[in-house]
């Protein structure tokens, strides 16, 4: 047990030493299988799950899946504003479901040995993934949450990323590498987050290098090759056309993006969080929320923890108002409802919820 009060469990989603997933729940909810665990608590509101991805580059070994930890004890002594917007607070604690931290397959590091045992399987523990191998654990790793724990049309949660974590969050929820014009129409293919929230985020990496230096490209290189045209594709930052289609949710769930960064990171500048925030609101369809109030340096946001803690509190009180907007019965089953008769019970016009109620005229600004 941590600090939190929550128990901690170890998952292994593939054979690779780094292929692991940290998950901690409240001792209560360890005990019940996830369709008997409560989706909301005794005010009704909504518990979600917090789901973390770790930076370093794609190579420090000395980062994993618990540098979450921090984060999750200043989350759990947190408090939050009660979801009905009633004067007063909550703790934090009360809606939260469970956290879950993904490790995943590394890259070399000029500076850490490879270790190696004579018993053991070379290739599980040797550091040496190259694109796509992170993301596709990732991706993985999301998998094997969803059917393990159902937080797919059953729970929601809230995918955050620290540093490559938040490129790999934003990777996710935008569906990349994609062909240009491709479009996305179908549901999503793997349990999609109602948030992502990215913090000290990379997000364009060819600026990223030309702006910070040769340092920078060494490391994306070692992720992702010498291949120019690759990093761009990978670049959340610069996708430069609608999420979807034609700019509506089609089925999709994530409506909020939360982005952060602090002036005291000496890793990354401003620029990344600027050019990911000039391209959500150009393309994406959700809610945008921008923080560059953060406090502390690149590792010690991670190492202190309570500025994530914030993040996190203030995405699910957004989270609370965007569902607000949908109306009750909560978003969540609302939108597992409506995957299900795939139905389109809302429409969503560029950053505003549009709520089409039976019978009403075409909204204003819909476009069908
Ligand atoms: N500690 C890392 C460096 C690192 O993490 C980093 C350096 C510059 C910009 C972003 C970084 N990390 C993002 O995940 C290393 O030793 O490679």
């Amino acid at each position: 047990m941590t600090d939190s009060g929550m128990i901690c469990m170890e998952h292994r989603y593939g054979t690779h030493e780094l292929q692991k997933i940290a998950v901690w729940r409240f001792p209560e909810e360890a005990r019940a299988r996830f369709y008997e665990a409560s989706l909301t608590n005794e005010r009704g509101e909504m518990k979600y799950w917090f789901v973390y991805l770790h930076g370093g580059a794609w190579r420090d070994p000395r980062i994993t899946h618990f540098s979450a930890e921090p984060s999750i004890n200043a989350l759990c002594q947190s408090t939050i504003a009660h979801a009905d917007g009633t004067a007063g607070s909550s703790p934090m604690r009360g809606r939260i479901a469970g956290v879950a931290s993904i490790s995943y397959r590394l890259s070399p590091h000029p500076k850490y040995r490879q270790e190696t045992a004579p018993n053991r399987d070379d290739k599980d523990r040797v550091r040496n993934a190259r694109h796509p191998d992170h993301i596709d654990d990732v991706r993985k790793a999301l998998k094997f949450l969803d059917s393990h724990y159902g937080f797919d049309g059953t729970f929601s949660y809230v995918l955050v990323g620290h540093s490559v974590g938040a490129t790999m969050g934003l990777q996710y929820v935008m569906e990349l590498p994609r062909e240009k014009g491709a479009g996305r129409r179908g549901p999503f293919p793997g349990p999609e987050p109602h948030a992502v929230v990215g913090v000290e985020g990379l997000y364009d990496l060819p600026g990223l290098v030309k702006r910070c230096g040769d340092g920078y490209r060494e490391f994306i290189a070692g992720a992702y090759g010498e291949e120019k045209e690759l990093w761009e594709k990978m670049s959340p930052a610069l996708l430069q056309e609608d999420w979807l289609e034609d700019g509506r949710t089609y089925n999709r769930l994530c409506h909020l993006v939360v982005l952060g960064w602090s002036p005291d990171d000496e890793l990354v500048d401003g620029g990344e969080i600027d050019a990911m925030e000039e391209t959500l609101r150009k393309w994406y369809f959700g809610v945008t929320k921008v923080s560059r109030n953060l406090e502390g340096s690149h590792d010690g946001i991670v190492e202190d923890g309570e500025a994530i803690a914030r993040l996190l509190v203030s995405t699910v009180e957004e989270l609370d108002k965007i569902q607000d907007h949908l109306g009750r019965p909560s978003l969540h089953r609302a939108m597992a409802r409506r995957r299900i008769a795939n139905e389109e019970a809302t429409s969503f016009t560029q950053g505003r919820f549009v709520v089409d109620a039976p019978g009403d005229d075409e909204p204003e600004g819909a476009t069908n």
